[in-house]
């Protein structure tokens, strides 16, 4: 099939100076699969990722959490993609429900940065996912394809994305959705890319998973055809993101 797993951690506003080399030295220590079978990126704050880039194993990555929609200039407090490249930087993540729902990102706003940082040479892993209120009422999918659709608008090379569903109901609540139901938005999503993008980027763009995903949950999460990996909160800030990453191992065996 040839959608190498994806593990990400997103570390969000957590860590002092000391916890982040906490954190760098067991994953440094953790024995995971090789990099044929997953690939795995960290996002530290913006403060930490020269820390963390020099400190950690170089088969991990790391990820900026988010990056200015254009080039950068007159914008106090943002970081733009340019640093992140220059810095060295080869991941961002952009669109987390966190800023969409607390900074009002809008959809297209969203499209913009990701085609931003695309054209810069970053690879982005791009969120998207319903709140809870949005699922009862029965629009989970028109939501996400929505959301998908505007970086669409704005994208068409996908092979520098990663799409992470992450239902908002589930990030940081220890609900994670059952294995069927992140199957079924996956899935979906993929029909959705084989109507409107091209069934050469439905079958290769990798779809993760992300909220409340832990060392318990993960095996069942990972052995959905359609879940390419996983974007990891609070999980990732502990020893079990290593367990998570292992779970890579599960797809090998599918
Ligand atoms: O938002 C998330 C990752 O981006 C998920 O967070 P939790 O794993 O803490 O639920």
């Amino acid at each position: 099939m040839g959608r190498k797993f994806f593990v990400g951690g997103n570390w969000k506003c957590n860590g002092t100076g000391e916890e982040v080399k906490k954190i760098v030295s067991t994953l440094n220590a953790g024995e995971v699969p090789s990099g044929d079978v997953v690939e795995v990126v960290v996002s530290p704050p913006f403060v930490f990722l020269p820390l963390v880039k020099s400190t950690l194993r170089p088969d991990f990555h790391v990820a900026a959490q988010n990056c200015w929609v254009k080039k950068g200039g007159a914008f106090t407090g943002e970081i733009s993609a340019e640093m992140l490249v220059n810095l060295g930087i080869p991941w961002v993540i952009i669109g987390h429900s966190e800023r969409r729902l607390l900074l009002n990102e809008s959809n297209e706003f969203v499209g913009e940065k990701v085609a931003y940082a695309l054209s810069k040479g970053l690879k982005v892993i791009a969120c998207v996912g319903e709140t809870l209120e949005q699922r009862e009422s029965g629009s989970t999918m028109e939501v996400v394809a929505a959301q998908t659709k505007a970086i669409a608008d704005k994208v068409s090379n996908w092979a520098n994305v990663v799409l992470a569903y992450e239902p908002v109901w589930a990030i940081g609540t220890g609900k994670v959705a059952t294995p069927a139901q992140a199957q079924e938005v996956h899935s979906e999503l993929r029909n959705w890319f084989q109507a409107n993008a091209s069934p050469e980027v439905a079958a290769t763009i990798r779809i993760i998973y992300g909220g409340s995903v832990s060392g318990a949950n993960c095996k069942e999460l990972a052995a959905k055809p359609d879940v390419d990996g996983f974007l990891v909160g609070g999980a990732s800030l502990k020893p079990e993101f290593i367990d998570i990453i292992k779970s890579a191992e599960v797809k090998k065996n599918c």
